[in-house]
């Protein structure tokens, strides 16, 4: 089984060094110094179940690995509709394309069946240019019930969590999913074929939805947001809000929201992904996020008046800065 990870950063790297400690043909797709750390010194990862150095190949150039039968996308949602030229030297007939991200994939209504199949989200797929690069046939959905980050060039600290369910968007269990299952089975991670990866999608998103844009405004950790009775309130009425848009599309996510909302306080003093992006000045994922569900709202005709507002303030932080100071406030006089 040959394997591309296209953007092997935080995560796309660890499931590189697993799938080459499994013995699968692996190439990792990187750049600046993290891709130099780790062609000099392989990819070292620091887990508490056991540090390990893999060394699969690594490239800034795709067309040296040529078609592959699986792309693990470990870019940022934010630069799918620019990967063309990555991605395309990577495909043949039958390559799948495994993504990473949280929140609503370009390809969620592919094959979905009922009144919305086909439809396109325009948030994380305006104008249909993911889909152009990205074809939703060749989409294998994937939830990552896992943490990592660089914590140096080269080196990727795994925090907790081994699980990257897949589906099919058809709710088969293909041989495509079975084969790469099996291979991250073997490389020591959980992989499950879940016919209703939608489901899953959703109970990942429920933590997302909320946790992600309230830290990014309020630069508070997991454990301040869940500790802040108010801020709580808030973060429990996006996730019913949530849960409603979820169940009118036909999902049946099994969590209640105090359950999620207990599961996210353990995880503590934590700085949600989105922080550590605006403090490092990095775009934010929201659209997959927030502004997917508040679309899907709009098309269902659930009421979202939390999940709007966090939008429409989250989305002013994201885009702010490109929109340059805010004009003068005029006297009264
Ligand atoms: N980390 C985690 O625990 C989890 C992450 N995810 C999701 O996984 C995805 C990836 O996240 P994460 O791994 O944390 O992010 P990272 O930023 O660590 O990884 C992305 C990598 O892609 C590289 N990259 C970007 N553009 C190119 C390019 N043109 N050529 C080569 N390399 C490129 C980046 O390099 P550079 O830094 O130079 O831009 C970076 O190393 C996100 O969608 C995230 O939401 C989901 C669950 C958990
Ligand atoms: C911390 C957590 C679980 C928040 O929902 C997360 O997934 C993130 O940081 O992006």
């Amino acid at each position: 089984m040959k394997v591309a990870v296209l953007g092997a950063g935080a995560i796309g790297a660890y499931v590189g060094a697993a799938l080459h400690r499994a013995g699968a043909d692996v190439h990792l797709v990187a750049r600046g110094p993290h891709l130099a750390a780790m062609r000099q010194h392989g990819v070292r990862v620091l887990s508490p179940r056991g540090d390990f150095t893999a060394r699969p190949h690594c490239t800034d150039d795709p067309a040296e690995i040529g078609p592959v039968d699986h792309v693990f996308l470990g870019l940022k949602a934010t630069s799918y509709a620019a990967c063309g030229p990555l991605v395309a030297p990577l495909l043949q007939e039958h390559t799948s394309v495994i993504a990473a991200q949280n929140g609503i994939p370009w390809w969620y209504f592919h094959r979905h069946g009922g009144p919305h199949d086909g439809h396109r989200v325009e948030s994380v797929d305006p104008g249909g240019s993911v889909s152009a690069v990205l074809a939703p046939e060749r989409a294998i959905g994937c939830v990552v019930y896992a943490a990592t980050e660089l914590e140096g060039p080269g080196v990727v600290r795994h925090l907790e969590g081994t699980r990257f369910s897949i589906g099919e968007p058809d709710r088969s269990v293909s041989k495509r999913c079975l084969e790469f299952s099996e291979a991250m089975h073997t490389g020591g991670l959980k992989c499950p074929v879940e016919p209703e990866l939608r489901d899953d999608i959703w109970i990942k998103l429920l933590g997302n939805i909320s946790f992600n844009p309230i830290s990014a405004l309020t630069r508070a950790t997991m454990r301040q947001m869940c500790l802040h009775g108010t801020t709580r309130e808030v973060i429990e009425q996006m996730m019913r809000e949530t849960l409603a848009v979820a169940h009118t599309l036909g999902c049946r996510p099994a969590i209640s929201v105090e359950k999620r909302i207990a599961g996210a306080e353990r995880v503590g003093d934590h700085r949600t992904s989105t922080l550590q992006d605006l403090e490092k000045g990095k775009p934010l994922e929201l659209d997959v996020l927030l502004a997917a569900v508040v679309e899907l709202a709009g098309i269902t005709g659930v009421p979202v008046p939390t999940l709007r507002t966090v939008h429409a303030l989250s989305d002013l932080l994201a885009t702010g800065t490109s929109r340059g100071p805010a004009p003068p406030t005029r006297s009264a006089a």
